[in-house]
């Protein structure tokens, strides 16, 4: 199975488009938990546990557990979504980039060491950069496209010296949807917090998987950005990480996390138009 097969499937599973973002930050740990590399496991699991019905996907952030010498908690909290939540594919968020040699490194730690079922990469460096991921042809590649921080403007939205003076992420896409989407691994990622342009990349790319971050505690309209990129062929998944994992700091904090995510996929669900099939 592929891995945008195993995200379709999970998505119809849970009629979800929700992908709970995994970022264990110690300072925001629920009040009695310590910041001991043990609890980073124990507070996400408790995440996994209370959302594994309603998330299409899990997003670990790497720096989230490699900042704090948590790595072994990473590859234990993958395999435990494997159990509490079966099929619901794991995009680990690393966003690598890098010459073809060490990429090959970050490719072997991201699909042998984490297992994980789909990475983000920086396509910055261009496709050779992108290339040792495409052997492990089943595994999903979701390429930053057009970023959801405001320094996202800084290079993407540059018009380039080409036919039509596309902007670059413009390009971008049109390089992930065609010449660079060998195996059919690519995905693209772009920010809730623009939705208009969520639509035009949808537009330049009407059939890869949109990974979208930036609802919730970025503020991005998380209706308008499935109105802007779901399509019947062109799925999506929309990441949430921090309004769900904190929303409450007390010991409740997963019945609080899981309240989070089923509003979060009613409001993502009420946005599809009228007889949408997931
Ligand atoms: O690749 C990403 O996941 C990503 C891309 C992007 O443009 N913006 C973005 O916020 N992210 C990630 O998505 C998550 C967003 O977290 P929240 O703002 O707490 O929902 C973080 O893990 C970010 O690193």
């Amino acid at each position: 199975m592929t891995f945008t097969q195993m995200l379709a499937a999970a998505s119809q599973a849970r009629q979800s488009l929700l992908c709970v973002g995994l970022d264990p930050d110690p300072a925001r740990f629920p009040a009695g938990m310590t910041p001991a590399a043990e609890s980073f496991f124990d507070f996400c699991a408790a995440i996994v546990d209370a959302t594994a019905d309603v998330a299409a996907a899990f997003k670990p952030q790497i720096a989230y557990f490699a900042a704090h010498g948590a790595e072994r908690q990473l590859q234990r909290l993958i395999a435990h979504v494997r159990q509490a939540a079966p099929g619901v594919p794991v995009i680990l968020d690393a966003k690598r980039g890098d010459i073809g040699a060490t990429a090959r490194q970050y490719a072997r730690e991201a699909f042998e060491r984490y297992g994980a079922d789909a990475v983000t990469l920086s396509p910055f460096m261009g496709f050779d950069s992108i290339e040792p991921y495409l052997d492990y042809a089943d595994k999903g590649l979701f390429l930053l496209c057009r970023t959801s921080n405001p320094g996202g403007d800084d290079l993407q939205a540059l018009p380039l010296a080409l036919p039509g003076q596309p902007r670059l992420f413009e390009h971008l896409a049109q390089l992930a949807q065609g010449p660079w989407n060998v195996n059919g691994q690519l995905g693209l990622v772009v920010g809730a917090t623009r939705a208009h342009e969520v639509a035009r990349v949808r537009e330049m790319a009407p059939a890869l998987p949109l990974l979208i971050p930036g609802v919730g505690a970025q503020g991005g309209d998380a209706a308008a950005t499935v109105r802007a990129g779901w399509r019947p062929g062109g799925p999506v998944v929309i990441n949430s990480s921090r309004a769900i994992l904190y929303a409450s700091s007390d010991a409740n904090f997963a019945d609080a996390a899981r309240a989070a995510a089923l509003a979060t996929r009613a409001q993502l669900q009420a946005a599809l138009p009228a007889g949408a099939v997931l």
